[in-house]
């Protein structure tokens, strides 16, 4: 097994970039056709989706915009519980249909606080997409619209999510072993 060495962590192989790609194109197949004719604005909140965002939109074959916001709400390998907003939003999104683009859900935190923000600002309808979601860690009552890979809850690297900041470069997805 290659096993990985990221600071104190080790991590082994979990989801390869082929998987990855392929969950990708589906989930943008089902995005360009529930919001055709709408002119999607996708918000991708980084820093985790970067990559994901990257890949995502460039399957996108809908008129569609993107836009970036930057929250922080880890610590290591754990959610502090508490989500704060390095970047805000500049865009006005009145009566638009937003695409929020997560790397990951996992307590739910982060995107309920993204969506309350959202609200706020009077779009037309806001939408989630995430490249994994963990539904055995979430602790909030949000739908995520589209998941491109469920996994169980494990503390995982590369394809743009960090531990302490290093990993984000990984083309594959790594999970923690103990
Ligand atoms: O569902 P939650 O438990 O809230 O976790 C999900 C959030 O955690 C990660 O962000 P992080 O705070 O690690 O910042 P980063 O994107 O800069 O790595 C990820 O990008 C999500 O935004
Ligand atoms: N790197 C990383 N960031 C996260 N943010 C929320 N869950 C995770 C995770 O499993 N890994």
């Amino acid at each position: 097994m290659n096993t990985i060495q990221i600071k104190d962590k080790k991590f082994v192989p979990y989801i390869d970039r082929k998987k990855i790609q392929e969950a990708i194109q589906k989930v943008a197949a089902r995005i360009n056709e529930d919001l055709a004719g709408q002119n999607p604005l996708f918000i991708c909140v980084l820093n985790g989706a970067f990559v994901f965002a990257a890949d995502l939109f460039r399957e996108i074959t809908i008129d569609s915009e993107i836009t970036f916001m930057r929250m922080k709400s880890y610590s290591g390998t754990q959610s502090t519980g508490r989500v704060k907003e390095i970047q805000g939003l500049g865009e006005d999104i009145t009566e638009r249909t937003v695409v929020v683009v997560e790397d990951i859900v996992d307590t739910g935190y982060t995107i309920q606080h993204i969506k309350e923000q959202l609200r706020a600002r009077n779009p037309k309808d806001i939408r989630v997409a995430s490249l994994l979601f963990k539904p055995e860690a979430l602790k909030c009552d949000i739908k995520v619209d589209y998941v491109a890979l469920e996994i169980p809850n494990a503390f995982i690297v590369g394809y743009g999510l960090d531990y302490d900041e290093q990993g984000r470069n990984l083309k594959d997805i790594y999970v923690i072993s103990e």
